[in-house]
């Protein structure tokens, strides 16, 4: 059993039976039709997966793999905020009419700041510390910036990763103020667990653990039924994740530098409705 399932269906089984609903308070997102998406959530989740031991993808259902990779790179290696250079509309309800998301994500990983040892982005700077710094505490990124949340169409939600050696392992924890745990769990997990592999592949470093710290873990209200449903799915063993071994530059990976061999899932018909 893979898991990544287990720890969704405990954390699923938690909130449901330990959360709080919002229903009583004035909520900013909405569905489609106006009505206010409210949730049931719990404070202070924390997940940890072991990247040695298998590769945290959901069995319960699929994940889009290639979808989310893609938009790990379009935000982590094109650093862009543009929905024009994605390959998936996961992002257009939130683009203006020239794509742009504003000031969030990749625009706040692609600027400059000011070190002794020259300018970098906040990429390149964990990049040269890995190869140049591994014993730093410091190797550290953060896009939630005050300055430009009023220039950002949503503020960001998986807001800062800190990288850390130890011994020849790669760990990480990724910080993240708030999270919907159907749409968008699996897929956030999938992809910072696929950021900690290219790093470790780029600095001569084993994937070790990604720690997931989720301040507002939440379940939309019209999600509820759904993931009643999904968690009494069957599971599967996970599947083994490939990567192109030959790919030593971080800018040189790209969607089809990594491949799952045997991800079985359960089939999954639902469309599922993305609070705006
Ligand atoms: N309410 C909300 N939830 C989110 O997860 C979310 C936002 N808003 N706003 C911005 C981004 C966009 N993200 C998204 C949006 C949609 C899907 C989505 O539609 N997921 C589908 C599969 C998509 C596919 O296969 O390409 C799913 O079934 O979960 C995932 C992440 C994550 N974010
Ligand atoms: O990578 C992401 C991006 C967004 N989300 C979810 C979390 C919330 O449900 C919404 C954002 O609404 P806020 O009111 O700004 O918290 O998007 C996610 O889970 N992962």
């Amino acid at each position: 059993m893979s898991t990544a399932d287990k720890l969704f269906i405990n954390m699923c089984k938690d909130i449901l039976a330990n959360g709080v609903w919002d229903t009583d308070y004035d909520v900013r997102p909405k569905w489609e039709d106006g009505t206010p998406a409210h949730t049931i959530k719990k404070f202070g989740i924390v997940n940890r997966y072991d990247l040695q031991e298998s590769f945290p993808i959901l069995t319960l259902r699929k994940t889009n793999f290639n979808a989310a990779v893609d938009e790990l790179l379009w935000i982590w290696q094109k650093k862009s905020n543009n929905v024009n250079d994605l390959n998936s509309s996961i992002w257009n309800s939130w683009a203006d009419e020239g794509g742009s998301i504003g000031k969030a994500y990749g625009y706040q990983l692609s600027i400059k700041h000011k070190y002794k040892e020259g300018e970098f982005d906040q990429v390149d700077r964990v990049i040269y510390d890995l190869k140049n710094n591994p014993a730093s505490r410091r190797i550290m990124t953060n896009i939630y910036n005050f300055q430009d949340l009023h220039e950002m169409h949503l503020y960001p939600c998986a807001y800062s990763m800190t990288f850390n050696v130890s011994g020849n392992k790669l760990n990480a924890i990724l910080n993240q103020r708030s999270q919907d745990i159907l749409a968008a769990n699996n897929w956030n997990v999938v992809q910072y667990s696929i950021l900690v592999h290219m790093m470790a592949q780029i600095s001569g470093l084993t994937a070790g653990e990604l720690v997931h710290v989720i301040a507002d873990a939440h379940i939309y209200d019209r999600h509820v039924p759904i993931i009643e449903e999904l968690i009494e799915q069957k599971e599967h063993e996970a599947p083994t994740l490939i990567i192109d071994k030959n790919v030593v530059d971080f800018y040189k990976f790209a969607v089809d530098s990594f491949k799952l061999s045997n991800y079985e899932f359960n089939p999954f018909k639902v469309k599922v409705p993305i609070a705006v």
